[in-house]
C-alpha cells in the first residue's frame, strides 16, 4: 500500500483559536479512514483544511505525491481529490438541473463522451436517466446526496472527503447511501477520509479511524480495536459509552 494522503503537524487558527493544533496523519490507498470526536473538536476542519476551503498556517499537506500550502489548490487535486458535505441542500445549486451539475465537473476538466458519462454516473448511484433533467429543489435529501456523490464520482478521483455525509438523512436512507459509497470504494478502489459524530457508521465503513478533541488526535486504531472496545484513552473510552448509552434509549 502508498501513501495517498499526508498529512503532518497541520495546524489552523481562525484569528486567536486553535482549531487544528499539530495533527498528523497518513492514508493509504484504498484506505476508508474516519474520523470521530465531540463537536467542535475539530474534525470538519482537517477536511476542510485538505480541501482548501479552510487555510492551515502551518504543517504539510501531500496529496498523491503534491505538495499543497494555504487555500491554493490546482486542477490536479479537484481531479484527485473530491468532497462530498453534510447537507444535501446547501451543496447543489437548486436552479440547475442534475444534468447541469453533473455536466459542469465534466467540462472543468476536459472530458469527452459527457452523455454516458452522466448516464452512467446517474446509474451508479441508483436514479437513473429519468432524472437527467430534474431541478436539484425537485429531490429529496436522499436523492440529493446521491447526486452530489455522482458530482463527486463523476471525474474519477482517487480520494473522498465525506463530511458527516449522512447525518442530515432519515435513519433508513442513510444505509442505503452508505451502502452506495461503499461500493463505489470496493469497485473503484476509492480512498475515504470520512467525519462521523456516529461510531457505528465508522465502525460500518471504516478500516481505522482517529479520535480528536479540541483540535487534537487523541488516538488513532484499527476499527477492529474500536469493536474489541481495545482503545487507550481514556475520552475515546468516554465518547464509546456516549454513544452506546446513546443507541439504549
Ligand atoms: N471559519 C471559522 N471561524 C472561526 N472559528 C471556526 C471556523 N470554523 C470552525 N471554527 C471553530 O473551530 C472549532 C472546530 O470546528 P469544527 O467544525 O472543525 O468541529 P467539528 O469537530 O467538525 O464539529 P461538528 O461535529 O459540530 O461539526 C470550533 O470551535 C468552531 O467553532
Amino acid at each position: 500500500m502508498s501513501t495517498v494522503l499526508s498529512i503532518q503537524n497541520m495546524s489552523v487558527r481562525f484569528d486567536e483559536f486553535l482549531a487544528l493544533d499539530d495533527v498528523s496523519l497518513d492514508v493509504q490507498q484504498g484506505e476508508s479512514f474516519g474520523l470521530v470526536g465531540e463537536s467542535g473538536s475539530g474534525k470538519s476542519t482537517l477536511l476542510r483544511a485538505v480541501a482548501g476551503l479552510n487555510a492551515f498556517e502551518s504543517g504539510r499537506l501531500t496529496v498523491d505525491g503534491k505538495d499543497y500550502t494555504g487555500k491554493r489548490r490546482d486542477q490536479d487535486f479537484y481531479r484527485t481529490v473530491q468532497m462530498v458535505f453534510q447537507d444535501p441542500y446547501g451543496s447543489l445549486h437548486p436552479r440547475q438541473t442534475v444534468d447541469r451539475l453533473l455536466l459542469e465537473p465534466l467540462v472543468i476538466h476536459g472530458f469527452s463522451d459527457v452523455d454516458q458519462r452522466i448516464a452512467r454516473a446517474l446509474d451508479e448511484v441508483g436514479l437513473g436517466s429519468g432524472f437527467r433533467f430534474r431541478f436539484s429543489h425537485q429531490l429529496s435529501g436522499g436523492q440529493r446526496q446521491r447526486i452530489a456523490i455522482a458530482r463527486a464520482l463523476i471525474v474519477e478521483p482517487k480520494i473522498l472527503l465525506l463530511d458527516e455525509p449522512t447525518s442530515a438523512l432519515d435513519a433508513s436512507i442513510q444505509a442505503e447511501v452508505l451502502n452506495l459509497l461503499e461500493q463505489a470504494r470496493k469497485d473503484r478502489g476509492l480512498t475515504f477520509v470520512m467525519v462521523s459524530h456516529d461510531l457505528a457508521v465508522i465502525s460500518h465503513m471504516c478500516d481505522r479511524l482517529a479520535v480528536m478533541r479540541m483540535g487534537k488526535m487523541v488516538e488513532t486504531m484499527p476499527v477492529d480495536a474500536l469493536r474489541r472496545r481495545e482503545v487507550e484513552a481514556e475520552y475515546t473510552h468516554q465518547l464509546m459509552t456516549a454513544s452506546e448509552g446513546f443507541r439504549r434509549k
